[in-house]
């Protein structure tokens, strides 16, 4: 039995809390006020595909006891206010593996709990938190990768796949996050400037659709992190045309947008000449935002 802490019990911390206790581990979530008192008093009731289940990790505003892996699943937007929750002196040498979408945030852990090892991950799910402690997976799918250079590392895959998850491995940190940002990129921003799911956004721009992909994989390469544009362009043309992207559905809920993690990245490789279509789309969802 593993003590994990869950930073931000939403969507994509709230599955892998109610998976993770469900599978006997001592799961404890680290969550807002109003949400922590609500998994205090009712458990975290997760709805998914194979069935729903109420599980009762402890809760609580703020760390207040050591353990052994730190899940961190807050949203980009959040990450820096997350922390404070979380005392670096109480992680101490803890694995932290972060679920968030973008590149930059495993230096900030890093700095932040420099005693601690961090191990980028990734995930595809679709994810939903309805309200507090109630969330939902909408699909099958969940598929975590992991980078495996580190005991840490290797010892976290062990502990999510024994666990029932779906998990991959890449020999390093850049694959991890350029691999999940070369697909997310276009999906997430095409969808949300056109604030229309994958298929009306492919069938309305998908030139546009294609010059998003080749400019994240061509920054994707800065890092030494090679991406098929042509894999990719099939992976979206393959992807069901209801299906919206978590950026999209933030626009659509009023919610802060993870663009300087998810664009951010792309045009700071490539600089803004080098990437043209993602400054122009990213400055449309600023102005429609
Ligand atoms: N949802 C999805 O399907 C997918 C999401 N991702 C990525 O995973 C990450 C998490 O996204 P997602 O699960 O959708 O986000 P959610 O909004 O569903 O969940 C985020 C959680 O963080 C909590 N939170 C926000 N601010 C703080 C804070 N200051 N202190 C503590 N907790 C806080 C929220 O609390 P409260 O509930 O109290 O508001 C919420 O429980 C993002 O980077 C996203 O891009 C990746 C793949 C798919
Ligand atoms: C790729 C996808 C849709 C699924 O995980 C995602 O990560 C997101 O929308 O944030």
């Amino acid at each position: 039995m593993t003590r994990i802490g869950v930073l931000g019990p939403g969507g994509v911390g709230g599955v892998l809390a109610a998976r993770l206790g469900a599978a006997g581990h001592e799961v404890s979530v680290l969550a807002t006020e109003r949400t922590a008192a609500a998994i205090t008093m009712a458990g975290l009731r997760l709805t998914a595909p194979d069935g729903e289940t109420v599980t009762a990790p402890v809760a609580r505003p703020w760390l207040t006891a050591p353990v052994d892996l730190l899940i961190i699943a807050v949203k980009a937007t959040d990450l820096l206010p997350a922390l404070t929750r979380v005392p670096a002196a109480l992680l101490g040498a803890a694995t932290i593996v972060p679920f968030l979408n973008g590149i930059d945030h495993p230096a900030l852990l890093r700095a932040a709990y420099p005693a601690a090892t961090v191990v980028p991950a990734s995930i595809s799910i679709e994810a939903t938190r309805h309200r507090p402690g109630v969330v939902e997976q909408l699909t099958s799918m969940a598929d975590l990768v992991l980078a495996d250079d580190t005991p840490a590392g290797a010892a976290a895959v062990g502990l999510f796949a024994a666990a029932g998850l779906t998990v991959a491995t890449q020999s390093d940190e850049a694959s991890v996050l350029w691999r999940k940002l070369g697909f997310l990129a276009p999906l997430a921003l095409a969808t949300t400037a056109a604030d229309q799911p994958i298929g009306a956004a492919r069938d309305a721009a998908p030139q546009r659709l294609r010059a998003l992909v080749e400019e994240t994989a061509a920054a994707a390469g800065t890092a030494g992190v090679r991406i098929d544009p042509d894999f990719v362009g099939s992976r979206l043309a393959a992807l069901p045309p209801t299906m919206l992207s978590s950026m999209l559905k933030d626009r659509r809920s009023g919610r802060a947008l993870e663009l300087d993690a998810i664009a951010g990245p792309v045009v700071r490789a490539l600089g803004a000449d080098r990437a043209p279509t993602t400054v122009a789309v990213a400055r449309e969802i600023l102005a429609a935002t």
